[in-house]
């Protein structure tokens, strides 16, 4: 296993190119991992992208691996947190451009027992995860109406099963599972969809260096199919449910992590 190299780039791209000319997207954590990579497919099928996340110089960089393609890519630092800096920011996108796409990609969390986890730890993380996914997706609606557009939130493999060590983060993910069905049906009325795409293990900042190499080799053998999910897939998994073939797609949980969630599961910390 200790040769398994994690984190070769993936060609998962079956789009054809101008499928989004001429469409918006809103992209939170986009100067990173999995959103910044979500960006790069969505320029490159010529989306107009708007990111952001608290970090302008990794946003900068995202912008710079756009330079060439067919869409374009526009930013401004904010954290998801913060509700009236966040909400404007979301009304100027949709003044702006509109929005076709909500991407809910900015997350995160610690791993801990719940037995460490203080009220205030509990209480950042369901802020990130939930009260701020909720803030954003509410912030678009006007947006999403006029557009019929869709919304794609990243969640976590086994949300609906339970991992030791996440579990003020999987509680968080399951509120916006359930925010998203519900949207979906009050929202069906206007054309608008929205979906959870939950990856496995993704190596990404978050989950990368020696330090956690062992918890990624023990995540990896936890996985069924034994091999971690790219970021590339996911990103064309989020592009796939914008795209007119999605056009039926919505309240739907799509775990995209090799069987991960029927397997012995993803823990961040050891049984007892
Ligand atoms: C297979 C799936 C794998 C998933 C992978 C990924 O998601 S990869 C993506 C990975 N990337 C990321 O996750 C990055 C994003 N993560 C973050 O930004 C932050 O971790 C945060 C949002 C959770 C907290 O933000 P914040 O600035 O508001 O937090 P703060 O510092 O002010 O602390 C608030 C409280 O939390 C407490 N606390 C903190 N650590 C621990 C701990 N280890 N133990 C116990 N408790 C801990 C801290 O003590 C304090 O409580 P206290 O002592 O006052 O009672
Ligand atoms: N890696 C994995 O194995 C998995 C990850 N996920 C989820 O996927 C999403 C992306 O994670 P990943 O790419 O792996 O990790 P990263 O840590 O690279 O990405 C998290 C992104 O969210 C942004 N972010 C975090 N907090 C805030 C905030 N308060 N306001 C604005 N932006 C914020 C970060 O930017 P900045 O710090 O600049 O604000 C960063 O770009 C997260 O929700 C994560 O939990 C789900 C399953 C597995």
């Amino acid at each position: 296993m200790s040769s398994t190299s994690f984190n070769d780039p993936y060609d998962a791209s079956v789009l054809r190119d101008g499928l989004f000319a001429d469409r918006s997207a809103f992209v939170s954590g986009a100067g990173s991992g999995i959103g910044r990579a979500i960006v790069l497919r969505l320029v490159q099928l010529g989306m107009h992208v708007f990111g952001t996340g608290r970090r302008a110089e990794m946003l900068e960089e995202t912008a710079n691996l756009t330079k060439d393609m067919a869409g374009a890519f526009t930013y401004k630092p904010c954290n998801v947190r913060e509700t009236d800096a966040i909400e404007a920011l979301v009304r100027e996108a949709g003044e702006s451009r509109g929005i076709d796409l909500l991407v809910n990609n900015a997350g995160g969390q610690f791993f801990a027992p719940a037995a460490e986890i203080s009220r205030r730890g509990w209480d950042a993380v369901i802020d990130l995860n939930l009260n701020a996914v909720f803030t954003v997706t509410k912030a678009a609606y006007p947006y999403l109406r006029t557009s019929r557009g869709s919304v794609a939130s990243i969640s976590l493999s086994g949300v609906d099963r339970g991992s030791m060590g996440l579990a003020h983060s999987i509680a968080a993910r399951a509120g916006v599972l359930g925010m998203t069905r519900s949207l979906a049906l009050e929202w069906a009325k206007d054309g608008i969809r929205l979906n959870c795409i939950a990856p496995g293990t993704v190596v990404t900042e978050g989950l990368a260096g020696e330090a956690a190499r062992p918890m990624l080799e023990r995540l990896v053998e936890a996985t069924p199919m034994g091999i971690p999910t790219s970021v590339e897939e996911v990103a064309e998994l989020v592009a796939y449910l914008a795209s007119p073939a999605g056009r039926l797609m919505t309240g739907q949980l799509i775990q995209i992590d090799g069987a991960a969630h029927l397997g012995p599961g993803l823990h961040m910390i050891a049984a007892e």
